[in-house]
């Protein structure tokens, strides 16, 4: 039986530049840092803040990262950025200066922590505890990922919550947190509003950064071997992404 079809790379980013005004939204956890066993374990290249400074003024400002970590946490690992950027799924988003865009979401009650942290316990998973959500990761206990993806699933339909779940991750959002949501707030204002826009990322939310970025006239890049729906080209690692993006 054949295999997913294989997408072909993207156009060099020099000749996309040539074209006319680019935004760039970046995922990252597998796009610009690889996978770990858990999300405290990556590794940042050294110098990668300063690298993606650098492409923000190559394009001038049109640059965004667009993470499913809480924005502290990002910025723990990579240090503080001058650049647009949206933690928890697109809820939280920043412009370059630190001026808040929308409103800021809530984190989830104490009640709500305490009952996935057992669960966590119970089964043998890393509970990640987020600013605005929390997540269950069964990485380490791939067994678990049907259980955990249920009680996520019942979880979050008696409090109001969405699940979405990812690379050996289960989480719990707030309605609205999507990575489209995010392309759509920072395509509404300066400096992006105009341009054509260019998520990159590999993992099933950036499915939505995707379609975000369809929907303004973009399109999507895929990093890895996970099959995507809706991306036009694919990139093949991490470092192949850097390649891209010449950093
Ligand atoms: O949207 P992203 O920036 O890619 O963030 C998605 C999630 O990334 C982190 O989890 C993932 O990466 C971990 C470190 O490599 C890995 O151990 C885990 O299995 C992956 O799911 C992060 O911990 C989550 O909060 C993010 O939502």
């Amino acid at each position: 039986m054949d295999g997913p079809t294989k997408l072909p790379p993207p156009p060099p980013l020099a000749r996309l530049l040539d074209s006319g005004p680019a935004a760039l939204f970046l995922d990252f956890d597998g796009t610009l840092v690889d996978i770990a066993p858990r999300p405290g374990d990556i590794h940042v290249p050294d110098g990668l803040l300063d690298r993606l400074h650098a492409l923000r003024d190559r394009l001038e400002g049109r640059l965004a990262l667009v993470s499913g970590r809480a924005l502290d946490d990002l910025t723990g690992h990579l240090g503080q950025p001058a650049i647009c950027r949206a933690g928890s799924h697109g809820a939280s988003r920043f412009l370059a200066d630190g001026t808040r865009l929308g409103d800021e979401p809530r984190g989830l009650s104490d009640g709500s922590v305490a009952e996935l942290r057992a669960f966590a316990e119970a089964h043998g998973l890393f509970y990640e505890t987020k600013t605005h959500g929390g997540a269950l990761h069964f990485r380490g206990a791939p067994e678990k990922r049907e259980a955990t993806l249920a009680f996520a699933e019942e979880f979050a339909a008696s409090r109001d919550l969405c699940v979405t779940s990812g690379k050996g991750v289960a989480e719990l959002v707030r309605p609205g947190a999507t990575k489209a949501a995010a392309v759509e707030a920072f395509m509404q204002v300066a400096p992006f509003a105009g341009a054509a826009p260019v998520f990159i990322g590999d993992d099933v939310t950036d499915e939505d950064g995707f379609a975000g970025a369809i929907k303004h006239g973009g399109f999507g890049i895929a990093v890895g071997e996970r099959p995507s729906e809706k991306a036009r080209y694919g990139l093949d690692s991490v470092a192949a992404v850097h390649h891209w993006l010449e950093i």
